[in-house]
């Protein structure tokens, strides 16, 4: 960092060179426990958890242009258009002033993927697959009691739908790169998290402090010098993909 050739390296978007930013996206079918693992991921490994889903229900509360849109498309179950979230992800993570994310509920589709590789480049070490049987996780967002509007029979069924028709395929995607490290979810919570902890257990030497973002509250936080000038550049190529774009 701080010598010109290293700024080079920077700009052509291959933050991964410096390996300076983790990122770790989370998957796995409604309800399988991406919530409660993260949770636990980022009070013991220093990790920032976004979750895509807590950061489009913060947005619906804005009043933002968007906001409108994403609710209606998150009762439906169906996926929000990836420039809104991935504009939604850069945002967060230049808020949270951490530099290893876990990012749960994303990529949910192939979309979702080719857009954050094309703005973001920034390569995940890996993805944590949380497999758990349908029964199960519908029994657990049945009886889940957020108050959430897709948490209903008919929206739960429609989000298996595309789980198994939009997300497995990006979780093939990765496992044909060897990045897929798969654990039992229907086990339960603490079995779950020990195997999750074997997973992510290099990552504890450079543990600094617990960052449980906020999505509502969207606290500031110290931020890394080369995290924020490479988030910078990604949301003016974000800025410049919704320009492309009608307003949906
Ligand atoms: N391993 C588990 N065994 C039993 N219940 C669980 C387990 N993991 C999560 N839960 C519960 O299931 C529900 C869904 O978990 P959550 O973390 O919100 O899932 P997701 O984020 O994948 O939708 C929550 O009520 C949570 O407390
Ligand atoms: N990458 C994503 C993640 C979530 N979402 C939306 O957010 C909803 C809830 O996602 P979530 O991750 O909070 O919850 P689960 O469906 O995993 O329980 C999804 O059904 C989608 O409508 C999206 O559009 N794109």
């Amino acid at each position: 960092m701080g010598t010109k050739v290293d700024k080079d390296k920077n700009s052509d978007g291959s933050l991964l060179r410096d390996k300076k930013i983790t990122i770790v996206f989370v998957l796995g079918g409604p309800g399988c426990g991406k919530g409660t693992q993260c949770e636990k991921i980022a009070k013991h490994f220093g990790f920032t958890h976004l979750s895509v889903g807590d950061l489009l229900r913060a947005e619906t509360k804005t009043g933002s242009a968007y906001g409108a849109m994403i609710q209606t498309m998150m009762k439906e179950g169906e996926i929000v258009p990836s420039e809104v979230v991935v504009k939604l992800l850069q945002q967060a993570m230049l808020r949270s002033g951490n530099n290893k994310f876990l990012i749960d509920g994303f990529p949910r589709n192939e979309e979702n993927r080719l857009t954050y590789e094309s703005v973001m480049k920034i390569e995940p070490a890996f993805i944590l697959f949380l497999d758990c049987p349908q029964e199960e996780m519908e029994r657990r967002v049945l009886n889940r009691n957020q108050g959430r509007d897709d948490d209903n029979i008919e929206a739960v069924r429609k989000r298996f739908k595309v789980f198994s028709e939009s997300t497995l395929p990006v979780i093939e995607y990765y496992e044909r790169k060897g990045k897929v490290r798969k654990v039992d979810a229907a086990k339960p919570i603490d079995e779950v998290f020990n195997d999750v902890k074997a997973i992510f257990a290099p990552y504890k030497a450079n543990f600094v402090s617990s960052s449980n973002f906020n999505a509502e509250a969207g606290v500031e936080h110290r931020m890394c010098p080369a995290l924020s000038k490479r988030l910078a550049r990604c949301a003016r190529k974000t800025k410049a993909l919704f320009r492309k774009r009608a307003p949906v």
